[in-house]
């Protein structure tokens, strides 16, 4: 287990841990899908093909599986017409899980350093952000487009640990799917799995987070901890 007395900031997963936002996912897949003449999907299954950004999930909706290969152009086709609908209705019908304001009030109160580390296309993170009116609490917000890898490659986490010059034990990644725990791990930081987003419908305690949450409110336990630690060691 990491040590969590060290920790000074808090990298966020976007879909699937701040917000719910698979309704509007899946209304811009059907929407392209419709364009295109091809058959429709359900939301569930939108749900299952979420965790590697817009052109993979594309991919999928194509192909109505998680890893069959398609055509490039018909993918390069594709592509402007889902985000024009997403474009379209960002929050629509997605929502902030319960418990998410409360929790980054009282972390950003707390002094800790936040960021958001998402596979989305930045253009649609920062939106959705100032929509539920949470953008405030992050210093920084990186997309699956803004480096040249997104998780579960370390890039976006390490990335971050030379921007804001920490070492890995300062740093936790909170998230729903595999992605983000892999992305962890190859960092070398620690991180907690939250049971209730989008992980290709598996249970996130197989990727071996330092900790599972069934709720984000739980987080505060962990984190609160550390402060306090903190607190008394500076005495
Ligand atoms: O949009 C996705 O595919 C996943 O986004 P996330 O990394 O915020 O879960
Ligand atoms: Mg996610």
């Amino acid at each position: 287990m990491a040590s969590w007395d060290k920790l000074k900031a808090i990298a966020f997963d976007l879909d699937g841990t701040l917000i719910d936002s698979a309704p509007d996912l899946a209304a811009a897949t059907q929407a392209t899908l419709t364009e295109l003449k091809l058959p429709s999907c359900s939301e569930e299954q939108v749900r299952s093909w979420i965790g590697n950004g817009a052109k993979v999930l594309m991919q999928r909706a194509l192909t109505h599986s998680l890893d069959r290969p398609v055509e490039a152009d018909m993918l390069e086709d594709t592509m402007p017409l889902f985000m024009k609908h997403y474009q379209e209705n960002l929050e629509q019908h997605s929502q902030l899980y319960p418990g998410v304001l409360e929790v980054l009030n009282e972390l950003t109160s707390l002094g800790y350093s936040m960021a958001v580390v998402t596979n989305k296309p930045y253009r649609f993170a920062i939106p959705l952000l100032k929509a539920f009116k949470i953008e405030h609490h992050f210093t920084k917000v990186l997309g699956g487009d803004s480096l040249e890898k997104m998780k579960p490659d370390p890039l976006p986490l390490t990335h971050l640990l030379d921007k804001w010059k920490l070492k890995p034990e300062a740093l936790l990644m909170v998230g729903d799917s595999k992605n983000d725990i892999l992305a962890a791990k190859a960092a070398g930081i620690s991180s907690i799995g939250l049971t209730y987003g989008y992980n290709y419908g598996e249970d996130i305690g197989l990727s071996c987070p330092d900790a599972v949450c069934v709720q984000f409110s739980e987080i505060l336990k962990f984190v609160n901890n550390s402060v306090k630690v903190m607190e008394h060691e500076s005495v």
